[in-house]
């Protein structure tokens, strides 16, 4: 099933600039496993924001809310999901 996914950071700005690094690079290194994994198809930066679309390709509502709340920067971020159908007009499977 597929999901549109924006994740819009809010990093506290009094966070110790170690502590957020860690948690930057656990996220990146998380994100990547994802999206090897196929579950994490598209990846994209929303210019001139600090957030993300995503596209998403996962079992469930229930799997996406599970990979997302493991997210290391889940609580830092506000997560909007839109549930994804096939669209009559598209031409591709
Ligand atoms: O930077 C972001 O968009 C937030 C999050 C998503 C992937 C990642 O590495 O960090």
């Amino acid at each position: 099933m597929l999901y549109h996914v924006r994740m819009d950071v809010r990093i506290p700005q009094d966070m110790d600039a170690g502590v957020k690094a860690d948690l930057v690079a656990r996220e990146k290194a998380f994100a990547q496993e994802v999206q090897r994994s196929g579950r994490w198809p598209h990846l994209w930066r929303v210019v001139g924001e600090y957030a993300n679309v995503s596209i998403f390709d996962v079992e469930s509502n229930d799997a996406l809310h599970e990979l997302l709340s493991g997210l290391p920067l889940f609580p830092y971020m506000e997560i909007s999901v839109t549930p994804l159908a096939k669209h009559p007009s598209a031409i591709e499977g």
